[in-house]
């Protein structure tokens, strides 16, 4: 392995979990200090959480929607760009064409936006006399899975509920990404019965094969993967806003990180704070190696297949 790519085989994560209030510029200032602060530590790629520059809640969204570009995803090139890293920005509501999205922005080093990833699976659930939430009455789903390339490794971008949804983590590992970011905001209901189960659950995806798998995709027909890559096992990251007990909705907090043997590597409590972890792709590697579960499939008992919805 040359230097470059043993250099390259290690990187930093860090996740900050926010204090998210009602004053937006106060959640963005907030954001680009702690951005910076992360990558005064090290930080090599930076996370945030969801619906990082509003408060979470229907009756938010419209009023701190912006268009992209816009104040908030301004801002975050600003901080990406003067701190040199990757910026997950968390999520914000967006405007677009009449519709609202909850929408995850990831900026370069040069500032620049190399993905929008639109929430594609919208938090509406009703668990009587606990919590009751319909995002559908205000935004409308994304139709794309969100892929980026860094100069360490290739990530893939789900927005909180996303997480509960297997077959999109399958997809992202077979196509060869080995850190899964999910910026969320569970509550104390769900927070504490699945917020690191999932998490530490994601991991164990079956990865690559030898198949092709087409998945749907509103904009363009749907996505063809070949299915090349060898990828099973992956570390995954979750930033929630800090828990703040005065709020509409109460965030779990605990932000997160867990490493391909699925054991939890840095976690954050209920307040504001960064969180860091050092991703280190030879361990991921090896882990791989150990268990080799991607060589001992059965393609011929089984095969994941998905639905197909417009254009072939
Ligand atoms: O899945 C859950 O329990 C919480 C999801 C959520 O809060 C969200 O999607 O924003």
């Amino acid at each position: 392995m040359s230097t470059l790519a043993k250099a390259m085989s290690k990187f930093r994560l860090a996740v900050v979990q926010l204090q998210v209030g009602g004053v937006k510029a106060d959640n963005l200032s907030r954001a680009k200090r702690l951005v910076k602060e992360a990558a005064g530590r090290g930080g090599n790629l930076v996370l945030l959480p969801e619906c990082f520059n509003s408060p979470y809640g229907t009756s938010f969204f419209s009023q701190y929607a912006e268009r992209i570009p816009g104040e908030s995803t301004e801002l975050l090139s600003e901080a990406a760009r003067e701190n040199q890293v990757y910026l997950v920005g968390g999520s914000i509501p967006e405007e677009d064409g009449g519709k609202l999205y909850n929408s995850c922005i990831v900026f370069g080093p040069d500032g620049k936006i190399i993905l929008k990833h639109r929430k594609i699976h919208l938090f509406d659930i009703d668990v009587p006399g606990k919590i009751r939430f319909q995002e559908s009455e205000t935004l409308s789903a994304g139709d794309t899975l969100s892929m980026f390339e860094t100069p360490f490794c290739k990530v893939g971008v789900g927005i909180c509920y996303d997480i509960r949804f297997a077959e999109l983590a399958q997809l992202y590992s077979r196509q060869g990404c080995q850190l899964l970011v999910y910026p969320g905001a569970f509550n104390m209901t769900t927070g504490p019965a699945h917020w690191e189960l999932l998490q530490r659950a994601r991991l164990i995806f079956i990865g690559g094969d030898h198949e092709t798998v087409k998945t749907p995709n509103f904009r363009h027909g749907y996505m063809t993967f070949d299915r090349e890559a060898v990828d099973n096992q992956l570390y995954v990251a979750t930033a929630s806003p800090a828990r703040d007990e005065s709020s509409s909705y109460v965030a779990w907090g605990h932000s997160t990180v867990v490493n391909p043997w699925g054991e939890v590597i840095s976690k954050a409590g209920t307040e504001e704070e960064v969180i860091y972890a050092d991703i280190d792709l030879q361990y991921l590697a090896d882990v791989r190696q150990q268990i080799p579960i991607t060589a001992q499939r059965r393609h011929d008992l089984y095969s994941v297949t998905s639905v197909q919805r417009g254009n072939s």
